[in-house]
């Protein structure tokens, strides 16, 4: 058994690198204590899913080491895969067959087995609100419930650790926050440790205790998301110019802005300037008359509290929306990353 003081997951050091010289993790580090959700956000392509891969002993890493529920993924694999649970982004239910000879069949690969594999399948058909789908083949169900039964099976064997790659990704929004609801009483209810790997800011926001940050392959930053959020004082305040400045324009407005009082931090992203500021409505006038003396025309101004979006910006040094879509890097001027 493993020993409950230890930490649930804990990488140190991973680097992979795929033929082709893709390096997908390059020294990723990470902690994760029982019974918590911890979240592993990131842009597409930023190496969540090698980490989840080697974390699950699918994969193995070019260098460094990592231990899940206690055990060494490269020394004891088979030790670790009995004690996780994994719901990859793929459904691995059989589309033929019933959700619930899937579940008895999962089950059975696991060594649960008579009355007790009976039990434990009833008891995740009705908490996923399956029961009435249970007789029916998988091929019929919707998006959500096939997502649903993808996270039974991963919990018929009662793991320790439950790995959860991009558990709402393709669902509309009401699905989405259906699992959102389970996940929360799911780490609530059975002190179950679960890592998740997603790309959306407010999943990551709103169910993770503790959330790192991924890009290319390295974490920029650990927290909980209110302690991520709070290290960025005051508010962000979004300005929408009428068109993108050049690079002098840029300097010389970083210049005008940087040293209005209670501005901390610009950043110019194509055509919208954002600043960090004490007070961000207070600040508006002022910004704006600066804009003005500058000759720059302005669309719109916004006021938004911290965001894990700015938490991504601030050290990344790009909008998370630049880095899914693998656009250009924002240029950040003053008062940068770290
Ligand atoms: N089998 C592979 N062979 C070559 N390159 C790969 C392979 N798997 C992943 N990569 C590359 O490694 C990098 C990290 O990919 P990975 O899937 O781990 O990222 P991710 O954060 O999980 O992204 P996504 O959200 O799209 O799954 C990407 O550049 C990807 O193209």
């Amino acid at each position: 058994m493993s020993n409950t003081s230890a930490p649930a997951v804990e990488a140190r050091r991973l680097v992979k690198t795929y033929p082709g010289g893709v390096t997908a993790l390059n020294g990723l580090e990470i902690t994760v204590e029982p019974g918590t959700v911890f979240g592993l956000l990131g842009p597409n392509g930023a190496g969540k899913s090698t980490a989840v891969k080697i974390l699950t002993t699918l994969a193995r890493p070019d260098s460094g080491s990592a231990t899940v529920a206690g055990h060494d993924v490269l020394r004891h694999p088979d030790r670790v895969r009995r004690a996780i649970g994994v719901v990859a982004q793929n459904s691995g239910a059989d589309p033929v067959a019933t959700g619930r000879d899937n579940l008895r069949l999962q089950g059975r690969l696991y060594g649960v087995r008579g009355a007790a594999l009976d039990r434990r399948v009833d008891e995740l058909l009705e908490r996923f609100a399956l029961s009435e789908a249970a007789r029916r083949p998988v091929k019929g169900y919707s998006g959500g419930m096939r997502r649903r039964l993808d996270v039974a099976l991963g919990l018929v064997h009662r793991p320790e650790v439950l790995f959860l790659d991009e558990p709402t990704t393709g669902l509309d929004p009401e699905a989405r926050t259906a699992m959102w609801d389970e996940i929360g009483r799911l780490a609530g209810e059975e002190g179950l440790t679960i890592l998740l790997t997603t790309h959306y800011l407010e999943e990551a926001d709103r169910l993770a205790e503790r959330v790192a940050i991924v890009d290319r392959g390295r974490i920029v930053v650990t927290g909980t998301p209110d302690s991520l959020k709070g290290e960025l004082r005051g508010d962000a305040v979004h300005v929408e110019l009428r068109t993108a400045l050049g690079e002098s324009g840029r300097v010389l407005l970083e210049g005008a802005l940087g040293g209005l009082p209670g501005v901390h931090e610009v950043v110019f992203d194509g055509p919208r300037v954002s600043v960090r500021a004490e007070d961000g409505a207070a600040a508006v006038p002022a910004l704006l008359g600066a804009l003005e003396r500058a000759g720059v025309a302005v669309a719109t101004a916004t006021v938004a509290r911290p965001s894990l979006d700015d938490v991504y910006l601030r050290y990344a040094g790009r909008r998370y929306a630049e880095a899914e879509s693998g656009t250009a890097d924002a240029l950040v001027l003053a008062g940068g990353a770290r």
